[in-house]
């Protein structure tokens, strides 16, 4: 059986915002599964119809073979969600917090106290299990949510950009409990901002844009659809400006003419099956053209590349997660 099931699955807000335009998912049981795109792609939405947290507007998904519609309280039952906002409550310890999940979550009564053992380990709070979640960092709370989205053992959990804000040795950590429940068995259905995250750890993943998924593959094998190499080039003066003229200067050279021209923020890109053989010729035509190159690296592609071939964009990795619009289910979608 398939964890998810999405078919044809549209999401149009009330103001018309056509949110999720037509979205068809296969994800097998057990799963580490990816969900990449820029800003605003549709990535929580589409999660918050795979979670009942909204309705589509069209289509069917279903969830641990459940209906998200007809079956949402089944749904919900046997998944564990971590949203991008913490859902630890400060004023509560960290045992408490979990203790409070697991009544919400219906775990039996004589079952509580060995679970919240296991998931203050498991999360390595077990130190600070008494101690207010006030006193906590931003990685200890989004571990303190790991282990309140797992409190009733789901099958299926869905983390929407669980390492956002944290610093690389907290978000390391928390991959390593993202790993081990995976590796127990549990599907993982991860959106991330940070590509290296999503190379790391996703069995397959898919890229959305506008709403749309325009690739699913496994992360390799989409890294080797770039095709070739990828030529880094910095400049001394990286003005916009002369960064565009950099980028004309190296299409117009006509020695890629198989690949792309990027500019980055100090520079250009060049991602072609000629990056490696034709790269010197490159720096002939930007030092004719009055260029200083101050840094030149040809190496493999990697997600980020991916990234930007797909969508023309970059992997905004320094934004901050939009604020959350407070909703109850499917307040503003009409059916
Ligand atoms: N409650 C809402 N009402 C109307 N439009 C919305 C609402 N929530 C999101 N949108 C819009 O729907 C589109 C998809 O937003 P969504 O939050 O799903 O994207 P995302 O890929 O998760 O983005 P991000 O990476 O910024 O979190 C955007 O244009 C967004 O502005």
């Amino acid at each position: 059986m398939n964890a998810i099931e999405a078919t044809g699955v549209e999401l149009t807000y009330s103001d018309g915002t056509e949110a999720v335009r037509g979205v068809d998912l296969a994800i097998p049981e057990g799963e580490f599964f990816g969900f990449l795109g820029p800003n605003g792609a549709g990535k929580t939405t589409a999660i918050k119809t795979f979670t009942t947290l909204l309705y589509p507007t069209a289509g069917t998904v279903t969830v641990n073979g459940f209906d998200v519609v007809e079956d949402a309280q089944s749904v919900r039952e046997t998944i564990g969600y971590m949203a991008q906002e913490t859902s630890v409550d400060e004023e509560l310890t960290a045992r408490e917090n979990i203790k409070f999940a697991c009544e919400a979550y219906g775990v039996p009564r004589g079952e509580r106290a060995e679970r919240i053992d296991e998931l203050l380990d498991l999360v390595d709070l077990a130190d600070v299990a008494d101690k207010e979640a006030t006193e906590f960092s931003g990685g200890m709370k989004k571990r303190l949510d790991v282990a309140t989205a797992l409190v009733h053992e789901p099958p299926l959990v869905f983390l929407d950009e669980p390492t956002t804000g944290l610093d690389p040795k907290a978000r390391i950590r928390l991959w390593e409990y993202f790993r081990e429940i995976n590796e127990q068995g549990t599907t993982v259905f991860l959106t991330t901002q940070y590509l290296e995250e999503a190379d790391e750890l996703c069995d397959r993943l898919s890229v959305i844009q506008d709403g749309k998924i325009v690739a699913t593959d496994a992360p390799d094998t989409l890294k080797s659809e770039v095709g070739g190499d990828v030529l880094d080039i910095t400049i001394d003066d990286a003005s916009e400006e002369r960064r565009t003229h950099a980028a004309e200067v190296a299409r117009e050279s006509g020695l890629f003419a198989d690949g792309t021209v990027e500019i980055t923020d100090d520079g250009i890109s060049v991602a072609s099956e000629h990056a490696r053989s034709h790269g010197t010729d490159l720096l002939v035509a930007l030092r004719d053209a009055d260029f200083t190159v101050t840094g030149f690296d040809v190496r493999s592609p990697t997600l980020d590349d991916v990234f930007l071939a797909i969508t023309g964009e970059p992997a905004d990795e320094d934004g901050e997660p939009d604020a959350e619009v407070q909703e109850s289910a499917a307040p503003e979608v009409t059916r």
